[in-house]
Order: structure tokens, then C-alpha cells, then sequence
């Protein structure tokens, strides 16, 4: 059995530029991602199953389309194989929440693929392979700190601060990101800054927060509640949003910032992680 964590995906930073003919932005990006997220297990079987389980499952019990079975089909299409799999989603994720959930499963889906059927998985045929799945699903087929540009597909790895203390906070509304795309005013603020990942994050912003607050109001709530708390170097929406993450320089404040934030708002989602 082969298991993959669809890690999140967080975008530290992410300035829109234009609106395409096509109906995409362009943008830059810096994404970056944490040690948790979904994890998807594929195995040989008999015959094709695909089992959802976990606290987001439900979430997803409605839909027949899941990115996951789009990228075994795209997959399966692209490299001539069919031989039966059976595959488990354990969905820890919130859905449509800004942090790649569906991306990352379909990454992770490539990444168990790949693996199972001895390819590699970063090479310039998966990672078209996942850009026909979505925007984000090459940056979460690599899951390393990377710029994005274009569609989010012009990727250049970085050296990120891997291990820096992490906390993710959903406020429960969950937002389409086409809506949110719809609701950006067309004015380009200029590129992401040079400088080390810590300080284009810092330095930069999300184009998309200002759209998706007015679509999702909780999400000021979220961020004056965030920002409240002590010892955050940058917090953010990341993502068309929902989720919002503050970065921690240690895993003390971190933790002490979760409890409060917790304390005030116990139905809202919270996850203590790290980057990596
Ligand atoms: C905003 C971002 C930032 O990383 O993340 P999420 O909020 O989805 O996590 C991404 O650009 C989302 O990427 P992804 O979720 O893969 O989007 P796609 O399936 O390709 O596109 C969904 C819709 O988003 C809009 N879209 C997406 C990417 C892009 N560069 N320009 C766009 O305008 C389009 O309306 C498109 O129909
Ligand atoms: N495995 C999956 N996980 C999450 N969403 C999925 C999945 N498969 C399909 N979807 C669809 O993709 C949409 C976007 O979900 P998601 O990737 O979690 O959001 P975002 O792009 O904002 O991070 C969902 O509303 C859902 O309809």
C-alpha cells in the first residue's frame, strides 16, 4: 500500500496582474506548504473502489466529479495503464477554504500513481499532467516553497524556512474561487518584491482578500483575531480564502495564540503545523 500526504497549501503571498482572455488571472505567487494535510492511500485491488473518510468527508459525499478519480482518469489516459486500484481519501482538510485541499489531492493521487506504476513524479509530462487537473496542482505536485507564476504554473523552486511554526484558522465559510477571481477590480498592485521568501511574504500581499471579505465578512473577524494575538512575523489570508495563517518564529507562541483563538471561537477550524 502506498501513502501520500496531500499537504496544504498555503499562498504566502499572491499578486493578481491581469485577467486573461481565457477567463485565468495572471499571477505571482509565493506558495509554500505545511507537514499536514489529506492523506491518500492506493493499493492494487480487484477492482476499482474509492472510499472518502475523515472530518471533511461529508463535505464531499455529494459529488461524483472528485479530483482525486480526475487525476487517476487523466493519469490512466496519459500512460496507457488500467490495472485496478482501490484508493482511500482521509480528509482532514476543510473543503473550498484557499488551502488547495482538491489540488493536493489530485497532487498527492499523481505523486501514489507515479510511484506505483515506478515513474517519477516531477517531471515536465506529470506536471503538465497536473496543470490540466487545475492551477495549483503542479506547485502541490512538487509541495516544496516555490514561485508561481502564469496560471500559478511557472514554478522556481526556494529556500524556505522549513520548520517555522504554523497556524491556519478557518472561520467556516467556505468560498468559490471562480467568485472570488470574479470579485478582483482589475488593478494591478505590482509585482511580488525581491528579497528572502520571509521578506517577499512579509513585503507582499493577497490581491484576492479584499474580494473574498466582501463575499465572506468573518474573514476580517479571522484576521483582527489573529492579529490580536503575540508573536506572529506575518499573518494572512491565504488563497481565494477562507482559511487565514499567521507564522510564528517559535512553536510556544503558536500554541498559546491557537488556545486563545480557540477559547473565543470554539466552532471555528484550527490546525498547529509547521512548514516544511
Ligand atoms: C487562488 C489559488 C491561489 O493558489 O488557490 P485556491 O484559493 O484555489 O486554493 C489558485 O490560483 C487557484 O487554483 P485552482 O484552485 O487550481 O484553480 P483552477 O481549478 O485552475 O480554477 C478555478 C477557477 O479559478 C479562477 N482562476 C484560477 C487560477 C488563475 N490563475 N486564474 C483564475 O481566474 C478561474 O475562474 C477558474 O475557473
Ligand atoms: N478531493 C477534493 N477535496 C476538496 N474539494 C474537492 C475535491 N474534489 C473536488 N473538489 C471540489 O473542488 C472545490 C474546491 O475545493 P478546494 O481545492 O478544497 O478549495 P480551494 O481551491 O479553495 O483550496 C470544492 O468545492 C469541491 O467541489
Amino acid at each position: 500500500m502506498i501513502t501520500e500526504v496531500a499537504r496544504a497549501k498555503l499562498n504566502l503571498a499572491l499578486h493578481i496582474r491581469a485577467r486573461r482572455p481565457d477567463g485565468y488571472h495572471e499571477l505571482e505567487t509565493l506558495f509554500a506548504f505545511v507537514a499536514d494535510g489529506d492523506r491518500l492511500t492506493l493499493s492494487a485491488a480487484e477492482a476499482d473502489s474509492f472510499e472518502i473518510v475523515g472530518p471533511f468527508a461529508v463535505a464531499l459525499a455529494g459529488e461524483s466529479d472528485n479530483l482525486v478519480l480526475r487525476a487517476l482518469g487523466a493519469f490512466r489516459r496519459r500512460y496507457g495503464v488500467d490495472a485496478p486500484l482501490a484508493i482511500r481519501l482521509d480528509k482532514r482538510l476543510p473543503v473550498a477554504s484557499g488551502i488547495g485541499g482538491g489540488s493536493a489531492d489530485a497532487a498527492a493521487a499523481l505523486r501514489a500513481l507515479a510511484r506505483h506504476f515506478d515513474r517519477a513524479f516531477d517531471t515536465p509530462d506529470m506536471l503538465q499532467c497536473g496543470l490540466e487537473l487545475g492551477s495549483d496542482v503542479p506547485a502541490c505536485l512538487l509541495s516544496r516553497t516555490v514561485r508561481g507564476s502564469g496560471r500559478g504554473e511557472t514554478l522556481v523552486p526556494l529556500d524556505g524556512p522549513a520548520g517555522m511554526p504554523v497556524l491556519l484558522v478557518h472561520p467556516g465559510t467556505a468560498l468559490s474561487t471562480a467568485a472570488v477571481f470574479a470579485g478582483w477590480r482589475g488593478i494591478d498592485h505590482g509585482p511580488l518584491p525581491d528579497g528572502s521568501v520571509l521578506e517577499v511574504a512579509q513585503r507582499g500581499r493577497n490581491d484576492l482578500q479584499p474580494p473574498a471579505q466582501t463575499l465572506a465578512p468573518v474573514i476580517g473577524e479571522c484576521l483582527d483575531l489573529m492579529q490580536r494575538q503575540d508573536g506572529a512575523v506575518l499573518t494572512r489570508m491565504s488563497g481565494s480564502g477562507a482559511t487565514c495563517f499567521s507564522l510564528y518564529e517559535t512553536a510556544a507562541a503558536r500554541n498559546t495564540a491557537a488556545a486563545a483563538i480557540a477559547a473565543a471561537r470554539p466552532d471555528w477550524w484550527l490546525l498547529e503545523t509547521e512548514l516544511v
